[in-house]
This record gives C-alpha cells, sequence and structure tokens, in this order.
C-alpha cells in the first residue's frame, strides 16, 4: 500500500488527494481488469467502481488472480471487487454485474466518474464507453492484449484521437481456394480445408460462403476449379455411405489417395513444389501406436485412428441430427479437424502442429498472457494518473511487443490530436432532458432546435435537419411521419444517443444528443433543456471516401486496439511474437497503409 508520500514522490504534488477524491470506473473484470483493480486498489485510488457483465469460469483462473474456484459462476466485478477490497479495507467499491451498453449506463452515470478504464474484450463495447466518454466529457484509458502485445493510450474527446479515429478493418481471413484444395504449403491451408472444406462436405452446413475460403482463382486455374467442384460433388456422394463400417476408409481413400493421384497427374503444378504422396489405409490400420498427447505433435497412424474414430462418431451425431457446426469446444469435430489436417499435412510435407496448436489456430485462439496483462495494467494507472492531473501533453499510446532484437519492449508514442475525418469525435456532443418523454413529440425537439440562438444555435431547422438513432432515421425534410409521436413512444429514453445533422450544408458541425435523465423540479417549466454548448470541435465535412493516409492503422483482431502511426516495420517486428503467429500464421494479419 501506497503511503501519500510515496503517492506525492511517484506521481507529483496533490496526486495523493487526488487519487483518494477520484471515482474511477473500470470496465471489464478479466485479465486485465483484475491486474488493474489490484493495481488501483494498491495505488491510491480509493473509489473504485467495476463492472463485468460475466460470471467466473474454471478457464479464467490461470489469469484472473483475484479469483479462486470456489468463486466459479459467480459474478467477476463483485468477486474482484471483494479481492480488492480484502487487500484494501479503507477502499469505497461497488460492482454491478451487467452489460456496459445497457441504456441505464446514461451520459449521466458516466459523468460522476472522473475517469474510466476500458478492459474489455472486444470492439463494440470499447467503442460504446468510447462514445459515451466523449458524450460525459470523461477521459478513458484504453487497453487490449493479445498475446505477448498489448496497448494502452488514453482518450479525451477534442484533445487526443478517439477510439473510432481510424477505422477498424473486419478480422480478414481468406485463402485463394486453390492453395487450401490443391497447393497447401502451411499448417493453416491444412487445418482450413479440414475444417471448412472437408468437415462442412461431409457434415455440415456448404462451405465457401463461410468466408475463410475465397474463389479467388488465379489465371490458368480456371480447369483447376472447375476439377475442385466436380471433386466436391464426389465428395457429397460419399456421405451417403455414412453409417456404414467403411464410411472412414471410403473417406479416406477419396481424399487421401483418388484425390491426390489427380493431383500428381498434373504435373506442370509439381515443376515448382514439392509433390505431394499417396496415402496407404491398410498401412496405416496395421501400424501400431501410443495414444496421442495434447502437446506433442500426432504420428501418422494416431492421426490415421483418430480420423477414423472421429469420422465414425461423427457420422452417428450427423445421422441423428441436423448439419453439425466445426466448435473447438466440441471434442469430436476438433479430432476429426486435428487428424485430417495432420494426414494432409504428411501427405504435402507440410510441418505438424499438435492438437493443442490446431486447437488455437482453427478456432482462432490467441493465447491470453498474464505477464503482458500485468504489464498493460500498471502502465493504465500510470497513464490515468497523468489524465486525472490533466497532464495529456505527458500521457503516451504505450506498446508492448514481442521481439528479442529490440532492447526495449514498450514503444511509446506521444496522443495524437483527433482526426479531423473521425466520423465520432469531431461531433458536438450535446445532453438533452425532457420534463416528460411520453409528452414531448419529436416535432417539439425539432422547433426547439430550430429557435436556438446565439452561441446556441446548432444551425439546423426542420428544413434541413435529418435525425437518426442507431440504423434507424427517424425525420428527415421528406420524411416527416414520426413527428407527432412522443420520445417515450419512439424510445428515445435516456442512454440513447440521436445524431442530428444538416442535410444541405456540410460545414455544420453535425451533434449528437445524448438523451439523460429527465429534467427535475429545479427545472419546473421548462419542457426541453440541452445542455453542453461550451465545446464546438473544429470540423471537417467528412469526404465520399475516407482518405487512404489517414486509415494508418494496423489490425490484429478484436481483441487489440488499434492506434494509428506504428510503421509497418514496427508492425512487423510486433508480429514476431510466436504466439502471435501460431495464431495467426502471416495471411490472418491485415495490414493497412
Ligand atoms: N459489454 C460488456 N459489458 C461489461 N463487461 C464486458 C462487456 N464485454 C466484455 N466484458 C468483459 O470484459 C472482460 C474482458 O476480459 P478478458 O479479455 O480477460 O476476457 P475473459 O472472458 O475473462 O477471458 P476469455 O475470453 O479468454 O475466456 C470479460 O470479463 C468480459 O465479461
Ligand atoms: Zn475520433
Amino acid at each position: 500500500m501506497r503511503t501519500n508520500s510515496q503517492i506525492s514522490a511517484l506521481f507529483g504534488p496533490g496526486a495523493a488527494t487526488r487519487l483518494a477524491t477520484a471515482r474511477v470506473l473500470v470496465v471489464g473484470a478479466g485479465g486485465i481488469g483484475c491486474e488493474l483493480l489490484k493495481n488501483l486498489s494498491v495505488s491510491g485510488f480509493h473509489h473504485i467502481h467495476a463492472i463485468d457483465l460475466d460470471t467466473i469460469d474454471l478457464s479464467n483462473l490461470n489469469r484472473q488472480f483475484l479469483f479462486q474456484r470456489k468463486h466459479i459462476k459467480k459474478p467477476k466485478a463483485h468477486v474482484a471487487t471483494a479481492a480488492i477490497k480484502a487487500f484494501n479495507p479503507s477502499l469505497d467499491t461497488s460492482a454491478m454485474q451487467a452489460n456496459i451498453k445497457d441504456e441505464q449506463f446514461d451520459v449521466d452515470w458516466f459523468g460522476q466518474f472522473a475517469l474510466v478504464f476500458n478492459a474489455l474484450d472486444n470492439l463494440e463495447a470499447r467503442r460504446h464507453v468510447n462514445a459515451m466518454c466523449l458524450a460525459a466529457r470523461v477521459p478513458l484509458v484504453e487497453s487490449g492484449t493479445a498475446g505477448y502485445l498489448g496497448q494502452v493510450t488514453v482518450i479525451k474527446g477534442g484533445e487526443t484521437e478517439c477510439f473510432d479515429c481510424h477505422p477498424k478493418p473486419a478480422e480478414k481471413r481468406s485463402f485463394p481456394v486453390c492453395t487450401i484444395r490443391s497447393t497447401p504449403t502451411a499448417p493453416i491451408h491444412c487445418i482450413v480445408w479440414a475444417k471448412n472444406y472437408l468437415f462442412v462436405q461431409l457434415f455440415g452446413e456448404p462451405l465457401e460462403e463461410k468466408g475463410e475460403v475465397v474463389e479467388e482463382v488465379e489465371a490458368g486455374q480456371e480447369e483447376e476449379l472447375k476439377a475442385l467442384k466436380e471433386e466436391s460433388g464426389a465428395l457429397a456422394a460419399l456421405s451417403e455411405a455414412m453409417g456404414g463400417d467403411d464410411f472412414a476408409q471410403r473417406i479416406f481413400n477419396k481424399v487421401f489417395c483418388h484425390d491426390i493421384r489427380r493431383l500428381l497427374s498434373m504435373s506442370d503444378m509439381w515443376a515448382q513444389r514439392q509433390p505431394p504422396r499417396v496415402l496407404d489405409y491398410d498401412e496405416l490400420e496395421n501400424q501400431a501406436c501410443d495414444p496421442p498427447a495434447d502437446h506433442s505433435n500426432l504420428s501418422m497412424a494416431q492421426a490415421f485412428i483418430l480420423f477414423r474414430e472421429s469420422c465414425h462418431t461423427l457420422a452417428r451425431r450427423r445421422l441423428e441430427g441436423s448439419p453439425l457446426a466445426f466448435d473447438k469446444d466440441d471434442q469430436d469435430t476438433l479430432d476429426f479437424v486435428t487428424a485430417t489436417a495432420s494426414l494432409r499435412s504428411y501427405a504435402f510435407f507440410i510441418d505438424q502442429k499438435s492438437p493443442f496448436e490446431v486447437k488455437a489456430m482453427a478456432g482462432n485462439i490467441i493465447p491470453a498472457i498474464a505477464t503482458t496483462n500485468a504489464i498493460v495494467a500498471g502502465m493504465m494507472v500510470t497513464q490515468g494518473v497523468l489524465a486525472l492531473a490533466g497532464r495529456l501533453d505527458e500521457c503516451h499510446t504505450a506498446y508492448l511487443s514481442y521481439n528479442t532484437k529490440r532492447p526495449r519492449c514498450v514503444i511509446r508514442e506521444s496522443l495524437s490530436k483527433p482526426s479531423l475525418l473521425c466520423p465520432v469525435c469531431r461531433r458536438r456532443y450535446l445532453t438533452l432532458r425532457l420534463a416528460d418523454p411520453a409528452k414531448t413529440i419529436l416535432g417539439d425537439l425539432l422547433d426547439y432546435i430550430g429557435c436556438l440562438e446565439g452561441d446556441m444555435t446548432l444551425g439546423m431547422s426542420r428544413d434541413n435537419i435529418s435525425v437518426v438513432e442507431g440504423s434507424r432515421l427517424l425525420y428527415d425534410p421528406d420524411y416527416d411521419s414520426n413527428c407527432s409521436r412522443s420520445m417515450q413512444d419512439l424510445c428515445l429514453v435516456p442512454g440513447k444517443m440521436v445524431t442530428f445533422a444538416n442535410e444541405d450544408d456540410s460545414d455544420v458541425v453535425p451533434v449528437i444528443l445524448s438523451i439523460a435523465r429527465p429534467l427535475t423540479k429545479e427545472n419546473s417549466g421548462l419542457d426541453i433543456l440541452i445542455e453542453g454548448f461550451e465545446y464546438i470541435p473544429e470540423f471537417v465535412p467528412l469526404p465520399q471516401q475516407p482518405l487512404k493516409e489517414e486509415c494508418s492503422a494496423t489490425a490484429v483482431d478484436n481483441n487489440l486496439i488499434e492506434f494509428g502511426k506504428r510503421s509497418i516495420d514496427d508492425v512487423n517486428e510486433v508480429f514476431e511474437s510466436p504466439s502471435k503467429k501460431h495464431a495467426f500464421d502471416s495471411e490472418d494479419l491485415v495490414i493497412l497503409d
């Protein structure tokens, strides 16, 4: 536990009082959240509120050290805050098991905190908290980890980049169909073939629509694609043998003998490549072997046995019910993918992966590493202390990278200014309060906005305004049927955010009205009140197409936050992490420049 003088020595004069009086929110009490809560509790923070929608699972215990076996199924936020209170009984803690996106957490609710820490694991929730903190004008410390990689940054509306200043590319994971079906060269190609092609053809719904395999035909491959389609037809016909004793053998002979012989007959294809080998069912059947171990590679004989057994199990399940879907936690489906991917790797002379690694790759799992979470949570505290003191010029975006060549594993950058084109933070955030949402109609609100004058004018009126909530268009000059409906009827309740834009003049800053709790008696006589006019962001109208230079973000996955500025070299260095490699194996990365 830090004494006041230690806190002042570490964080500067006045820090002890500032930390002791600030009310802070921690969103997410998982891997990073537990470390962070523990850090906050011993760093001089006093009023700590935690929220998490989940309960504790056995799989959390290896790294979420505030939890013990006896806590399984209990709410994470409650157990975590109780645990830190045990470290420091003088703390004022509170906890909620809830989704941070719930409407009850409106702008007023966020506004009660001096600082928010995000310790989340998904983009959607991060985006939501980003927008709510902008609306409530509360600084946010954002974090993310993926394997050995981690990031921390500070977001303050109007002063720094926000979470949405750079577009986050959708997770991309696609492979050309001919690589997967005819010329695999990497373990991931065999895994995708087993999971997205063979498994789906035999036991599931049709495949390519699933998105991982794309019909990207290179010149001269049209013939090959046609042959592959015929091959798929033949495989579908084999499904009719499902349930029979020789089902596994027929599948094996088709995919590891017949199809490979057909490929070998195309000698041009192997001029520059190692040709595959045909596998022999009888030979493998006669080989004795030990049972497979989770962490070591399967021998060919072990893969064969697993293939045969999983084929029969899945055939039985498929005949008993509806199409099956691959699930990394469904052992039968995982066994099938592990075994067939291993056999295909043997056939194509590709490195083997252990069942454990196959599970990570097929399930696209990035291992969570306690040390990474701990380092990131430590950096969050130091950034949070600076943000709380308003010392944004001293705050940083910090990247934790894994690289044996670099002397330091933390790379720091000063915070960037908001992107002038950001569709989220380059907006005017105002708060709307109504005396009675059941009585005020949308038309009244439009008139009220049209009549605002002086410093409060928004440059909008019924003739040019468009009103949108989420993906719902509520009003534009050609669509006024909602004007006579009450705000309550339109579900415009506290917690909702409504965007008002001038349709005619793109130089007018769009306004986001956060609907907050109704007016109290203090404002009696008013029906509508809009607050927060002091801040007008510098505004540049959005172009039709986002400018390419603006997109300097890297995408790793939904688990890792992305903020511009890292060079591709840095990015490549960061990706030298072995854990990252096993999860993504090069084709899985999307790098925008
Ligand atoms: N919308 C949300 N509202 C509140 N909490 C959320 C929300 N989305 C995610 N979380 C919480 O954020 C935490 C993120 O922690 P972490 O990344 O360690 O995930 P985890 O679920 O604990 O671990 P794993 O996914 O590896 O099993 C989780 O506890 C999760 O419940
Ligand atoms: Zn922004």
